[in-house]
C-alpha cells in the first residue's frame, strides 16, 4: 500500500493499472501456466489486439516468439532479451513472480518497441563501449617497441639481442637494474614483438599499492565481498590481462602473503577472486622487474625462491648509465629532439665540455634523470647551445652529498630487513627512523618537490609515495 493512501485492494489494483496503461512501454501478465491475465494499453496497440480477446489466451498465442511460458517453468528471470514481434525487434524483460515458493505471476515488459528505438539504443551503447575499449587499449597496451631503446653500448646491445629471441617464446622474463636505467621500456619491448601484442599489456607496480588492497587489485573480488566492495564486484588486474602479459614492477617489494598467492597462480594458472571459491582460468605471460638485489633477497629468505624460479626463466640485466658512458651523447641528441618537438621550440645541442662532464657523472637516477635534466636545460637555456655553465652544480665532482645519500639509502633499503632468523619481512625500528630522517632531510633540500627528491634518491617516484604513505610523511604534491 502506498504510504499515506488508504485503498482497498481492488482500489489499488485500479490505481496500478492506471499507471502501467499512461505507460509507453508495454507490460503483460501471464499466470502460472503462461495464460495472459492482463495487458497495458501501448501492449494491446503495439499487437493490435483488444485486451478482451488476449485475456485467458495461452501467451505464446497472443506474443509472437515470447518466452514467458519458459520463465513461468523455469523461474529464472531473462533481462535485456531480444525479441522480435511482428518484423520489429523489441528489447525485453521477463520477471517471474513467487509467492511462498511458486511462480504464481510472470511479468513482460517490452523496452524498446521500434527499430528507430532499438537502433538508436544500440548505437549508443557501441558508442559508450567503443570509448571504454578506447580507454581501455591506451591504458592496456605497450607503448614502446625495441626501436624506442636508444644504445650503441655493447652491453645494453647484447641484453637487447636477448631480449628480442625471448620476447616471441612464451617464457617468464625477469629483468634487473636500477631505477631509471630502462626496465619498463624494455618490458613493453618484449610485449610488443610477442605474440600476444595484440592482447593486453598490464604494469602493476607491487611497490605502489597499498597492502591491504593488493589481492583484490590483482585477483579482483566478487559482489559484496567486503565493506565497501563495489556492487558489481571488480575485475583483477591479473584477469584483465588475460591472454597477454602482465608487467609486475618492483617484484621485490611484494610482501610474503602475496608472493604465496600468485605462485599458486603461476602454479595453476587460476585465481581465487576475493569472495570467491570458484577458480577462474587466467592465461597470462608474466615480465618482472626489480632495482633490489633479488638473488640475495632469496638468500635471506625474504624472498620465495621457488616463485623467484618460476619468474625467472630468462633474467636481463641492464647496465646502469654510468657503465654506458658511450650513450649519453646519443641519449641526450634523442632527448634534446623529442624535447624541443615536444615543447615546438628550436632543436637545442649540447657542446663538447658539458657532455664530458654528463659522462663522467654517477647518474644513480640513470636514463630518467638524464631525460629530465635535459628537460630543465631545455627550459633554462635561452640560445641554442647548452654549454657547460648551465648544468647544475651537483654535476661536478662525485663526492656529491645527495650521491652518498642515496646510496646510504639503497643500502638501508636493501637491509630492510630483519635477520631476526623467521625470514619475516620485518623493518627494525631504526632503520625505519633512519630512513625516515634521510626522506625527510631529501624533501626539505628538494623543498618538498617529489619528482626532483625521487631523482636525487634514484628511486622510483611510486616507490617515493609508498615510503611517504608507509611513514605518514605529508608534503604538498608537486
Ligand atoms: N635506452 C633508452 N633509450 C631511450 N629512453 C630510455 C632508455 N632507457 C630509459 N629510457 C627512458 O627513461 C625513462 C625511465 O625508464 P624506465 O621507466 O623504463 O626505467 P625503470 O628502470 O623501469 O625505472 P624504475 O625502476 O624507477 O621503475 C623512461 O622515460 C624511458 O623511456
Amino acid at each position: 500500500m502506498p504510504y499515506g493512501i488508504n485503498f482497498s485492494s481492488d482500489e489499488m489494483v485500479d490505481f496500478l493499472i492506471k499507471v502501467l496503461d499512461s505507460d509507453p512501454e508495454c507490460f503483460v501478465f501471464v499466470d502460472s501456466e503462461a495464460r495472459v491475465i492482463w495487458l497495458n494499453k501501448a501492449y494491446q496497440s503495439y499487437l493490435n489486439v483488444k485486451l478482451e480477446e488476449a485475456q485467458g489466451k495461452p501467451v505464446v498465442d497472443v506474443i509472437p516468439n515470447t518466452r514467458l511460458q519458459v520463465v513461468v517453468k523455469t523461474g529464472i528471470p531473462e533481462l535485456g532479451k531480444v525479441q522480435n514481434i511482428n518484423g520489429r525487434r523489441a528489447i525485453v524483460n521477463r520477471i517471474p513472480l513467487f509467492k511462498d515458493g511458486k511462480i504464481i505471476v510472470a511479468i513482460g515488459k517490452v523496452l524498446f518497441k521500434t527499430k528507430k528505438e532499438f537502433a538508436e539504443l544500440v548505437s549508443k551503447l557501441k558508442e559508450e563501449v567503443d570509448c571504454y575499449k578506447r580507454e581501455l587499449n591506451e591504458i592496456y597496451t605497450s607503448k614502446w617497441k625495441f626501436e624506442d631503446i636508444i644504445t650503441c653500448s655493447p652491453n645494453l646491445i647484447h641484453v637487447k639481442d636477448l631480449a628480442q629471441k625471448v620476447a616471441p617464446v612464451d617464457v617468464n622474463v625477469m629483468i634487473l637494474g636500477e631505477s631509471g636505467s630502462g626496465k619498463e621500456l624494455l618490458a613493453h619491448s618484449i610485449h610488443s614483438a610477442s605474440t600476444r601484442s595484440s592482447k593486453p599489456f598490464v604494469c602493476i607496480n607491487c611497490a605502489a599499492i597499498p597492502e591491504n588492497i593488493m589481492e583484490s587489485e590483482l585477483f579482483g573480488y566478487e559482489p559484496g565481498a567486503f565493506t565497501n566492495a563495489k556492487s558489481n564486484g571488480k575485475l583483477g588486474k591479473l584477469e584483465i590481462a588475460n591472454n597477454g602479459t602482465v608487467f609486475l614492477d618492483e617484484i621485490g617489494d611484494m610482501p610474503p602473503f602475496m608472493q604465496a598467492k600468485l605462485l599458486r597462480f603461476l602454479q595453476e594458472g587460476e585465481l581465487e577472486k576475493v569472495g570467491s571459491v570458484k577458480p577462474v582460468s587466467v592465461n597470462v605471460r608474466v615480465i618482472c622487474a626489480t632495482n633490489r638485489n633479488i638473488q640475495k633477497m632469496v638468500e635471506d629468505g625474504i624472498f620465495r625462491a621457488d616463485l623467484y624460479y618460476r619468474l625467472s626463466s630468462i633474467i636481463l640485466k641492464i647496465p646502469p648509465l654510468r657503465e654506458r658512458p658511450e650513450d649519453i651523447e646519443l641519449l641526450c641528441d634523442h632527448f634534446l629532439k623529442s624535447i624541443t618537438e615536444k615543447w615546438a621550440i628550436p632543436l637545442k645541442k649540447i657542446d663538447k665540455e658539458a657532455l664530458e662532464i654528463l659522462k663522467n657523472y654517477y647518474w644513480p637516477g640513470n636514463v630518467r634523470e638524464l631525460q629530465h635534466l635535459l628537460e630543465t636545460l631545455c627550459c633554462i637555456t635561452d640560445g641554442n647551445i647548452i654549454k657547460a655553465k648551465a648544468l647544475p652544480s651537483y654535476l661536478f665532482g662525485q663526492s656529491d652529498s645527495a650521491m652518498l645519500k642515496n646510496n646510504e639509502l639503497r643500502r638501508i633499503s636493501l637491509s630492510n630487513i630483519n635477520s631476526d632468523g623467521n625470514n619475516k619481512y620485518i623493518c627494525s625500528d631504526v632503520i625505519n627512523s633512519k630512513e625516515k630522517e634521510l626522506l625527510e632531510e631529501v624533501l626539505r633540500n628538494t623543498g618538498g618537490n617529489k619528482r626532483k627528491a625521487a631523482e636525487m634518491l634514484g628511486i622510483h617516484r611510486t616507490t617515493l609515495y609508498y615510503k611517504l604513505r608507509k611513514y605518514n610523511m605529508q608534503y604538498k604534491v608537486n
